[in-house]
């Protein structure tokens, strides 16, 4: 449950647990309710790094894409720097496309590395990083290799049917845009995000998005946890 705050400087949280079974086992899931703490006060010494997190086609690209025009944000798509991997004939390439294919993970250790370099050549210190991670395990190797965590994780919260629809309306030609395919996406999503989300709520980092309704409308929810940041 969300709830929007006047002032855009004090964003607090607090949080109630919810139970949801996934695939067997239970996992607590903790929801944060948007009060009036802040986020951190980012710095140019150091990266400010917001992870965005949901399903496919939650619309995390289209959401990333206004926060970098409202916030000044450089956009990392794991999925784009895996798919520019692919165009680019890299000996990974194959692997790659095949994995994406059957919508699994690509090994840790190939998107942390794209994800890295892609940080470091960039001349800004706030980025978004879109799609990733998607397992417990990506989370660990990122924290590892990069040595720090996020300082805000969005979760885009959409209803499997409204993401299904919106993938197959898609139109960008892409591989993994099509029914059986997206069936696989979304039994991996369920089973390996769940874990993820439940970690950084913990953290009280998550903030947790309704993806539902019109881009704009699903903007405005976002923009007041950023607000505190300038371009
Ligand atoms: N709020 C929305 N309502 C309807 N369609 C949307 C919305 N947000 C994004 N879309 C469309 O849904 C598709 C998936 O969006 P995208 O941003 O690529 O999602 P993701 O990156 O999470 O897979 C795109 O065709 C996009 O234009
Ligand atoms: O960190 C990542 C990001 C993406 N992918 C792969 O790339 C596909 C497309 O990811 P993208 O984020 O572009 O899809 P979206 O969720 O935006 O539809 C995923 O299904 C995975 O197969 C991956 O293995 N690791
Ligand atoms: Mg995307």
């Amino acid at each position: 449950m969300w709830r929007r705050v006047a002032s855009v400087s004090h964003l607090f949280s607090h949080s109630k647990s919810t139970k949801f079974n996934q695939g067997g086992s239970t996992f607590k899931i903790w929801e944060t309710i948007t009060s009036e703490s802040e986020i951190p006060t980012p710095s140019k010494g150091s990266p400010f790094i917001t992870f965005v997190l949901g399903g496919p086609g939650s619309g995390k690209g289209t959401q990333c894409a206004k926060i970098v025009e409202a916030f000044g944000f450089t956009h990392i798509s794991a999925g784009d720097l895996l798919r520019r991997e692919i165009a680019s004939g890299s000996a990974y390439g194959s692997v790659i496309l095949s994995t994406i294919r059957e919508g699994k993970i690509v090994p840790s250790q190939v998107t942390v590395q794209l994800i890295q370099k892609e940080m470091e050549s960039s001349d800004n210190y706030k980025f978004l990083i879109d799609g990733f991670p998607r397992s417990e395990e990506n989370r660990k190797a990122f924290e590892q290799t990069i040595g720090t965590e996020p300082d805000v994780v969005l979760f885009f919260d959409c209803p499997e049917q409204e993401m299904v629809k919106r993938v197959l309306n898609r139109n960008q030609g892409r591989v993994d845009d099509n029914i059986d395919t997206i069936k696989k996406r979304l039994e991996i999503f369920d089973e390996l995000n769940w874990p993820v989300i439940n970690y950084y709520s913990q953290r009280g980092k998550l903030h947790k998005i309704n993806a539902v309704g019109t881009v704009d409308e699903i903007f405005e929810k976002v923009r007041p946890i950023f607000a505190p940041l300038s371009k």
